[in-house]
């Protein structure tokens, strides 16, 4: 089964719900992991169920991490927030280059994000 990871930074959780909610149907397709909060709030405020990791700054995006080296991840939406500075971004840097690394596709946008899933949906 396809199995993606749904990361937001605070300020992109919104976002990230209105995502999860206008292709629910597709992403019920697929076997879904998610940072901490992003998971809560997308289980609370969705239909969809997630398997949760830590919060990220206490290590989530390390453990998403963890499986694209173990080629366990399809792809990742990691909707970040470019204007706020992140305590963790030591590991959010390693998590964009543990992407590159496996050629693991990451969608940092709501456009690209669409794009990810149709095209892993059509697999
Ligand atoms: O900080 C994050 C990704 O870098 C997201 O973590 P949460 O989903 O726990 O807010």
């Amino acid at each position: 089964m396809t199995r993606i990871a749904l990361i937001a930074h605070d300020d992109e959780k919104p976002e990230m719900i209105d995502f999860v909610r206008t292709h629910e149907d597709i992403l019920s397709g697929f076997d879904l992991v998610a940072t901490g909060t992003t998971g809560k709030r997308i289980m609370e405020e969705t239909g969809l169920d997630v398997e949760r990791k830590q919060s990220g700054p206490l290590g989530g995006d390390t453990q998403i991490g963890a499986e694209v080296a173990d080629e366990a991840l399809d792809g990742i939406v990691f909707l970040r927030d470019p204007l706020t500075a992140q305590p963790h971004e030591p590991d959010i840097t390693a998590l964009l280059r543990i992407c590159d690394v496996h050629d693991t596709p990451m969608a940092t946008t709501r456009t690209s994000a669409e794009f990810l899933i149709e095209g892993l949906a059509d697999e």
